[in-house]
């Protein structure tokens, strides 16, 4: 399988802590994998390291089998987005939301452009002339994800992107994500505390726990894990 992003011997060390210890392993072109492990482990630095919002201390790391140090930033933030828990919204109005991307790039988003995405997030027209301060959580939520469609990233990071959400919204932005990974052929990276939503969502899984990789592969391994603090990790989130 075709990898997108692959970590060989990659830490991490901020003043002498060492926050992640030699990562090695592939995200899988077209998939979702998802993140999980207690706070604190590592996951959203991780993440961070995937775009260069962070540079790895040691080892490479390469997207798309390009080493990530060799892509201009602006090219990396755009072939990489990023959503996270709490959806930032521009004052303004949903139209204007959308077109950050395109405005932040000196260019311009169609009217016709800014539905179409819309429609893709399943909100209907109308809302495109809302101000963003007075949808709901979720509603945000659909218009930050709309938002990183708009680069056609073929890499998408999301930080936990449903843990402040109510139970309807979280199933629309499964929906959501599964359909985007499907139409366009996304590779997801998705950190979330939720394993229900890891089984259901995700095809790989990455446990991690203080910093190291722990126990990766198919989803399925959060049914049965075979090390011993990964077990006790996952009936701690089940109780
Ligand atoms: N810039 C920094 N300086 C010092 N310590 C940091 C820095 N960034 C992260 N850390 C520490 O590194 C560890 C990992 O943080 P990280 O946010 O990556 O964990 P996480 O797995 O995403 O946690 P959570 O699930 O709570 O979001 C934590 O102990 C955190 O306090």
């Amino acid at each position: 399988m075709e990898s997108a992003i692959d970590f060989h011997n990659v830490s991490f060390t901020v003043q002498d802590k060492q926050i992640l210890k030699m990562i090695t392993g592939t995200f899988f072109k077209g998939k979702i994998t998802t993140l999980v492990g207690p706070s604190g482990a590592g996951k959203t630095t991780l993440l961070k390291l995937c775009n260069g919002l962070l540079s790895p201390s040691a080892g490479q790391i390469s997207i798309n089998q390009q080493a990530i140090e060799q892509y201009e930033p602006t090219a990396l933030r755009k072939q990489v987005g990023m959503a996270l828990q709490a959806a930032p919204m521009i004052t303004g109005t949903v139209f204007e939301n959308l077109a950050l991307p395109r405005t932040l790039q000196g260019k311009q988003l169609t009217q016709r452009e800014a539905i179409s995405y819309l429609h893709d997030v399943g909100l209907d027209d109308r809302f495109l002339n809302r101000t963003a301060q007075e949808l709901s959580g979720g509603q945000q939520q659909k218009i930050s994800i709309a938002r990183t469609l708009i680069n056609q990233s073929s890499i998408l990071l999301l930080d936990e992107i449903t843990s402040a959400l109510d139970p309807q919204s979280v199933h629309d932005i499964e929906s959501l994500i599964t359909r985007i990974n499907q139409k366009y052929q996304v590779t997801i990276i998705w950190i979330t505390h939720n394993l229900r939503q890891a089984l259901s969502i995700g095809h790989y899984t990455w446990v991690m726990m203080d910093g190291r990789l722990v126990e990766s592969g198919d989803s399925s391994l959060l049914n049965a894990p075979t090390n011993p603090a990964v077990a006790q990790f996952i009936q701690g989130v089940k109780a």
